[in-house]
């Protein structure tokens, strides 16, 4: 049986209702997603944790500094051995580089590329020029040139970006069923159908799941799309 392409974005800080999330949805997802939330209140020992349940665990730490900072961080998070770890794509070529050599050879380093919470005016207010396409189509052959696994982006850039890497690694939030759930801060979305069709390697699925009242059910329903 081939694994699901749906990591579940566990964003709580409550590491009780991780984990009877990721027991209820175990078996429609191909693994789960620990970030900035669940890592600022449970650390390393929480990941460890989540790890046992025996999913793959993809860390989404964001890591955006000094290329010997990310470096040295990516270096301290390497015994927890994570499918996935990402970075800033915005932190530049060595940064990039030196995360990647940094860490653990199974782990796939990605770099995000234009949050899918942004939109072209927000790019603009941040003094990047052009729309989030070019500035995805910019990054991702900065991380294709700094010798990363694949990048973050949202499913309206996904088949551009892989034209421009056939073979990266493509890791997709934004993404939301075609009933029934608020956008909630996330501006540049797309159905889990449709974001697979234009070229995503696996989708980064969070409160559609998370939030519903059968979480078990909600992954069961979107896994019969795909
Ligand atoms: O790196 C990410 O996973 C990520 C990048 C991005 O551009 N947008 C984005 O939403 N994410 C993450 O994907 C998840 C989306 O959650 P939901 O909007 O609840 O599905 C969150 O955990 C975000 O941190």
């Amino acid at each position: 049986m081939t694994r699901s392409p749906i990591y579940v974005a566990i964003d709580t800080p409550d590491i009780t209702r991780a984990k009877e999330i990721a027991a209820r949805v175990h078996h429609h997802v191909g693994g789960i997603k620990l970030g900035l939330e669940f890592f600022s209140a449970h650390g390393q020992a929480g990941v460890r944790e989540m790890a046992s349940i025996g999913l793959p665990i993809f860390l989404d730490l964001k890591l955006h500094d000094i290329p010997n900072t990310v470096a040295k961080a990516v270096q301290a998070l390497a015994g927890l051995q994570p499918a996935i770890l990402t970075i800033h794509a915005a932190g530049g070529l060595a940064m990039m580089e030196d995360a990647k050599a940094a860490a653990p050879a199974g782990t796939k380093v990605v770099a995000v590329t234009v949050l899918t919470s942004l939109d072209g005016e927000d790019l603009t207010s941040i003094g990047v020029e052009g729309d989030p396409h070019a500035q995805v189509s910019r990054l991702t052959l900065l991380a294709k040139q700094a010798g990363l696994d694949g990048v973050v982006c949202s499913a309206h850039e996904v088949k551009a970006a892989k034209k421009l890497w056939p073979h990266g690694f493509f890791v997709v939030p934004g993404i939301r069923p075609a009933t029934g759930n608020g956008t909630g801060d996330q501006k540049r979305v797309m159905t889990p159908r449709q974001a697979l069709d234009q070229g995503a390697s696996i989708l980064v699925i969070g409160r559609p799941i998370t939030q519903a009242e059968d979480p078990d059910q909600a992954a069961r329903a979107i896994e019969a799309t795909l």
